[in-house]
């Protein structure tokens, strides 16, 4: 892990059921979450000053400025200052953790480079709901608003096609947006099954955000339908608040044709094959 502390992991949210809401607005939650072998990257350099230098094909969407996440992480740390570099390879606001994943990149990277301790998981809610898994950086069940993780049976191996039509969805219109906030939890997650049957499964789970995000941006169900189309998908969902959306797939080799054809279709969406890691 040492070596890649500075990876920022996409999360995808295999399944989010939304269960209840917190009299202080926040919705409790019940999510089956995955990191994706495709993501940011921060690198961390000892130096007289805190800076932020942002690269990559979306650094443009986003300011160096005192609210970026990335530096909102290093200011809880306790250590010298750093020159960090943040390569933006996500799509901003797009339901796949992007802030959430710099931030614990941040904090792993800077305590790789210093031995700084790591801040505490309530520390780091402070930052976001997203930011304690993105820490945790494992498959595993999510509950309450982000803040209660625990561990999964071993899942199969499993390749993610991912897709974003470009549409920023702001996180906090899709939980105003939603019908019901007393939906069920997840069922039980099984064990032992391979990538058909876990995904069969799957199936019967739901993103409890997908149709109130459908509404803010329907471009969701082109997404969709053009994952479903595609050869060996198993699976076709939306990931968190969106509007990124996955196909889910049993190899490396569907997941790639799958990203191959759709971008040869829309060429302005950001596509992307990983695996489950
Ligand atoms: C939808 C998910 O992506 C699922 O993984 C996350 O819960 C969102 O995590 P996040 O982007 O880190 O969210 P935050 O930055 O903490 O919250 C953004 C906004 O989303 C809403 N929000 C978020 C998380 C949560 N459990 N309940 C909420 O109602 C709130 O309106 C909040 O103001
Ligand atoms: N380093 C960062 N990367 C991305 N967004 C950032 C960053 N710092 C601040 N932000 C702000 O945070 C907001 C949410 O971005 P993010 O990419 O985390 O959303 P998301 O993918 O919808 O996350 P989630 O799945 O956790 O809801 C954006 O509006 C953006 O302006």
């Amino acid at each position: 892990m040492a070596a890649d502390a500075g990876f920022a992991p996409a999360k995808v949210n295999l399944a989010l059921h939304v269960t209840g809401r917190r009299d202080d607005g926040y919705h409790l939650l019940d999510s089956l979450v995955v990191f994706a072998g495709v993501g940011d990257r921060i690198d961390a350099r000892p130096a007289g000053e805190w800076s932020l230098e942002i690269i990559g094909p979306f650094g443009g969407d986003l300011a160096a400025a005192p609210d970026n996440l990335v530096l909102r992480a290093a200011r809880l740390t306790d250590g010298p200052p750093a020159a960090l570099t943040l390569d933006k390879r996500l799509p901003v606001a797009s339901g796949i953790g992007g802030g959430s994943a710099d931030a614990a990149a941040t904090l792993r990277a800077l305590h790789h480079m210093d031995g700084r301790p790591l801040p505490t998981p309530e520390a780091v809610l402070s930052l976001g709901a997203d930011v304690p898994v993105c820490l945790h950086g494992q498959p595993c069940r999510m509950s309450g608003i982000g803040e209660t993780l625990s561990p999964l049976p071993a899942l199969p191996p499993l390749w993610l096609c991912l897709l974003n039509s470009g549409e920023a969805v702001p996180t906090p219109a899709v939980f105003r947006a939603l019908e019901r906030r007393d939906n069920r939890p997840l069922g039980t997650i099984p064990e032992g099954r391979d990538a058909a049957e876990f995904a069969a499964w799957l199936g019967t789970q739901r993103n409890d955000l997908q149709a109130p995000a459908t509404q803010i941006a329907p471009v969701i169900s082109e997404a969709l339908d053009a994952l479903t189309a595609t050869e060996g998908c198993f699976l076709a969902r939306m990931s968190g608040s969106g509007a990124t959306c996955f196909g889910l797939y049993a190899s490396d080799a569907a997941a790639e044709a799958a990203a191959n054809k759709i971008s040869a279709a829309h060429p302005d969406w950001w596509t992307a094959a990983a695996p489950v890691l």
